[in-house]
């Protein structure tokens, strides 16, 4: 069979429709919400801010921010039978298989009937995929029943706060905010697009983001984060992982974490994570992993010019805090909902069935066999 040709695969460096949403690369290597720069939304806003200024078109004021927080911690809480499905799902199942399936029954419970409901639902969504994910962890890990209403304000520390059945530090908190502000939109990407796809049938919501949940899963996308960690893990001298890293590459093996569809040079989220998972070694006296992370870095751009990704200091970043490998990606869900569903609006907004073509590399013509004549 001829072999694809590699400029235009994977639609790549092709535009497959508009966004008011998201700049990816556009100025140097920038990446801008509506607008705003992430260094300014990293440095200076809630998570909650953020997921206002994406879904709703703007950024809040104190009133509506206040608001828009009380309500969605009034959406924390799962229907019983939501919680009866994850309690059936086994505790060696993949956390993005959970979520997938989390998303997936809401949409039974909660089907969004009209498109008006689109903004309700969006907000639910944002407010159930911690719950989920956290009760159906202690639930298979710890054979607890949690109550997933916290009064935790933000997203990220209503997270933590689930997971381990206490409030969380501030310094997490703060980590957390960052981290769900840095993943939480990036135009076109691979599980973006899913939803748009979806999107572009006249589907509801809950496929749309049930789809791009398992896009997302993927070790090329989101999956990356979990598969960077388990990789650096293994390492316990910076000496150590650049022998490693060095035999890998001699392989070709594709190193996680690394490389970008769309950054050149670097991806602006690395250097804003990177800074946080240095605070937490720091935190937490680690000598090995932050050390072994930056031989890593430093060595992929040496031998081969390509640099960290949003996910490959999160992994470390996360790592400190506590969080258990396997559920790396599902945070990236918990914010990256804000990014899926605001693209599902814009859509919806302005909607045709999204149908590229196909260059046909399959054989001409062939004679119908009768199924006795075949080989
Ligand atoms: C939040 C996110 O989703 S960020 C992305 C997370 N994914 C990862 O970290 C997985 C590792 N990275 C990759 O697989 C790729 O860099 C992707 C999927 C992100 C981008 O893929 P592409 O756009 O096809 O990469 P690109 O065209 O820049 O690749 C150029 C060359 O560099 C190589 N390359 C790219 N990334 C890597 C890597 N991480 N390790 C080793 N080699 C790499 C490619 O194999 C390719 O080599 P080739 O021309 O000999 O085939
Ligand atoms: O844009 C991409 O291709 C992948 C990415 O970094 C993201 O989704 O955050």
């Amino acid at each position: 069979m001829a072999e694809q040709p590699k400029a235009g695969a994977g639609l790549r460096g092709q535009s497959a429709g508009s966004t008011a949403l998201c700049t990816v690369g556009k100025s140097g290597s920038g990446l801008t919400y509506r607008g705003y720069d992430i260094h300014d939304l990293a440095e200076h806003a809630r998570f909650e801010e953020v997921a206002y200024l994406l879904l709703k078109g703007k950024l809040p004021n104190q009133a509506e921010l206040d608001a828009y927080v009380t309500k969605l911690k009034g959406l924390r809480a799962l229907p019983d039978a939501l919680k009866k499905v994850l309690e059936q799902i086994p505790a060696d199942a993949h956390p993005m298989d959970v979520m997938r399936t989390g998303a997936s029954m809401l949409g039974n419970l909660e089907t969004e009937q009209s498109f008006d409901e689109q903004q309700d639902v969006a907000d639910r969504l944002l407010a159930a995929l911690p719950s989920i994910i956290c009760y159906w962890y202690r639930f298979t890990h710890e054979g607890v029943r949690i109550d997933t209403v916290t009064d935790d304000a933000s997203v990220g520390g209503h997270f933590l706060h689930l997971l381990r059945d206490e409030p969380a530090s501030e310094l997490h908190a703060r980590v957390m905010n960052v981290s769900l502000i840095l993943y939480a939109e990036h135009e076109f990407n691979a599980s973006t697009f899913n939803a748009r796809v979806c999107a572009s049938t006249l589907s509801d919501m809950h496929s749309c983001v049930t789809g791009a949940i398992g896009t997302l899963r993927g070790p090329l996308h989101g999956g990356a984060n979990e598969a960077a960690m388990a990789m650096i893990e293994n390492w316990q001298s910076p000496e150590e992982a650049e022998r490693e890293i060095m035999g890998m590459l001699a392989r070709k093996d594709k190193i996680m974490g690394f490389g970008h569809a769309i950054y050149r040079d670097s991806d602006p989220r690395n250097d804003l994570i990177k800074r946080w998972s240095r605070k937490l070694a720091e935190d937490v006296g680690d000598s090995v992993l932050y050390p072994v992370s930056e031989r890593v870095e430093a060595v992929m751009w040496r031998e081969k010019k390509l640099f960290c990704n949003a996910d490959f200091f999160h992994a470390s970043a996360y790592h400190f805090m506590g969080i258990p490998t396997k559920l790396f990606t599902p945070i990236f869900v918990c914010s990256r909902v804000t990014g899926w569903c605001a693209h599902v609006f814009e859509q919806r907004e302005n909607n045709r069935i999204i149908r590229p073509s196909a260059d046909y590399i399959g054989p001409e013509k062939c004679d119908w066999l009768p199924i006795e004549a075949r080989d």
